[in-house]
């Protein structure tokens, strides 16, 4: 074919001829040059070529094929097709629909092409054209567009990737619909019920919360209801199709599973959705990474970080590589992420050494604590729950609070004075006793193995206090579920914690009955709203008889 139109008539009808004698749409490929590279038999949708053997893949242009089909429905392109196109970045598509007398002569002719975001007013990817004639099309310069496009693709890649630290997330979930065999492991419910009446699994929920915490935009979620996963894909094969063609449509960058992919899981659907894919634990180390302050919490991310990416390293991501950052590509500090095998494994080693130098020097802090005799009480929760909020507020300090997961990272120690009435004291004379309060890093249900190990040296800040107090949302919908999150987290640390005061925070956003149903749940509990300063003293005063109880005073 000539290089400078979509296709001649001479071809159209050839293609058009051969393929109602077979009684099958058929697609033919070809590239700039005007020469016929691939024949696949179907619909653009069927016939589509897998990314990596596309001349050429990525934002910043089209593929270099155009594919010229043939339908036998007299229907313009479908959205499968025109899905194929965009997931494919084909220069364009001509779909040439059959007469259906059965002569084998084309009776028109659509052409299709995708659209820059500059022409995004419409929120459309792509454009088709109005039935055209043979003539017609072959009158069109197809190399002036597709010049003209790859210009504007080029232009807009260059802006997106200085101003591209904004992931665009189509979230995916599967909620296993069977009863959960492993009774130990408290799943949080199903479904949430939010303000807009409409219900979403709760993973999905939390999972929008931490892609937003982690600096990404929540563009849709997808999610399944199955028995069990789909070994390869997690998702059945419609639902990833509709993945894919929602992640073209919308112009997403990255799909997030709400669970930890295997290796070849993701590679699989990067492969089938034309993306990249990250999952859950990907994000939640990619938010330490970012929040990561301390040289300790550095290297403890870093640690967590690489011993997630080391299973994942081979031929993966290559062909979806950017210049920009974004969830997943960001390590703590100065440190470059590295990508090699051996590198990595003497890195992990090198790591893994500082961290246990860490926790001796972390013991020696605590053993001149315990030398002192001052009380240590830390507070722990699920994240966002208010724990860095409730520290300021009775110590009057600053630590960073934010309504973001895991505002927190490195541990905050403060001091508390606190006025008591000494119970020996028959003259009720008021003392001042003192502890010392640490904010801790908030947990949350599933807290990636690796992280709980990276971060033993934090989390034994918990396991050596004295006492806790475990803060709560009590707004939370889910509040239950993160409880018994948190419990089962303190349950399987390596030593047993202390006696335990469980505070319920954000009572400014609950209803008076669902307080008396706390109330009647957990009697000794203590209701507070650390915002507004609210049962600071009741706090405070049951703190005391907790502190001495732990250190053997009573
Ligand atoms: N309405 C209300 N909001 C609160 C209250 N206490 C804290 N918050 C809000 O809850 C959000 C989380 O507070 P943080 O103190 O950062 O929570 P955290 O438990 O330290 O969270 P991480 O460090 O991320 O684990 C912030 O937006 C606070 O303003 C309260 O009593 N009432
Ligand atoms: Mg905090």
């Amino acid at each position: 074919m000539p290089q400078s139109s979509f296709t001649t008539p001479e071809f159209a009808q050839r293609l058009a001829a051969i393929s109602t004698e077979i009684k099958q749409p058929i697609c033919a490929f070809a590239n700039r040059r005007g020469q016929v590279i691939r024949i696949g038999l179907g619909t653009p949708n069927q016939a589509k070529i897998p990314p990596l053997e596309l001349p050429r893949y990525g934002d910043e242009r089209l593929c270099g094929l155009r594919c010229i089909s043939t339908s036998l429905k007299r229907e313009p392109p479908t959205l499968a097709d025109l899905t194929a196109m965009a997931m494919q970045r084909l220069d364009t598509l001509v779909v040439l629909t059959l007469n259906e007398s059965g002569s084998g002569h084309v009776d028109r002719a659509y052409t299709a092409h995708l659209l820059p975001n500059t022409h995004a007013d419409t929120d459309q990817a792509w454009q088709v054209s109005p039935p055209m004639s043979l003539d017609a099309i072959a009158k069109q310069d197809f190399l002036d567009l597709v010049i003209g496009l790859e210009e504007e693709f080029k232009r807009e890649f260059v802006a997106q990737v200085v101003e591209e630290s904004q992931d665009r997330v189509i979230l995916a979930g599967l909620v296993e619909d069977r009863p959960n065999k492993d009774s130990n492991r408290v799943l949080p419910p199903p479904q949430v019920s939010l303000q807009t009446g409409k219900a979403m699994p709760y993973s999905l929920m939390e999972l929008s919360q931490l892609v937003e915490s982690a600096g990404g935009v929540v563009l849709d979620m997808l999610w399944q209801k199955r028995d069990r996963p789909q070994p390869q894909t997690v998702l059945g094969e419609g639902k990833v199709q509709e993945l894919a063609i929602a992640a073209q449509t919308q112009r997403a960058n990255l799909i997030v599973f709400d669970r930890e992919l295997s290796p070849s899981q993701s590679r699989n659907l990067e492969r089938q959705i034309g993306v990249r894919v990250s999952d859950r634990t990907e994000v939640i180390l990619d938010i330490f990474a970012q929040r990561a302050q301390s040289a300790a919490g550095k290297l403890q991310v870093e640690l967590a970080q690489l011993e997630y990416r080391l299973p994942r390293l081979s031929g993966r991501g290559q062909e979806f590589s950017r210049l920009g950052g974004g969830i997943g590509t960001r390590g703590p500090g100065e440190t470059k992420l590295e990508s090699d095998r051996r590198v990595i494994q003497k890195r992990i080693t090198h790591l893994q050494q500082q961290v246990n130098q860490l926790q001796d020097q972390r013991a020696r802090v605590r053993q001149r604590r315990i030398d002192r005799e001052v009380p240590t009480v830390a507070i722990v929760g699920y994240t966002n729950a208010g724990k860095s909020t409730l520290l300021n507020a009775l110590t009057k300090s600053d630590v960073f609070a934010a309504n973001k997961l895991f505002a927190t990272l490195d541990p905050t120690t403060r001091r508390l004075n606190l006025s008591v009435e000494d119970p020996k004291d028959s003259e009720q004379e008021r003392k001042s006793c003192m502890v010392l309060m640490t904010d801790t890093v908030g947990f949350i249900h599933e807290l990636p193995p690796s992280l709980m190990d990276a971060f033993r040296a934090t989390l034994e800040e918990v396991t050596e206090a004295d006492a806790l107090l475990h803060v709560v949302d009590a707004s939370h919908p889910a509040w239950e579920a993160q409880v018994a999150a948190v419990d089962r987290i303190l349950k399987e640390m390596p030593i047993t914690v202390g006696p335990t005061l469980m505070v319920f925070n954000k009572t400014d956003r609950v209803s008076d009955a669902d307080l008396m149903e706390i109330e009647a749940k957990y009697p000794d509990a203590i209701l507070i709203s650390a915002i507004h300063r609210q049962g600071l003293d009741m706090l405070c005063q049951a703190i005391v008889p907790l502190v001495r109880y732990a250190v053997g005073e009573f």
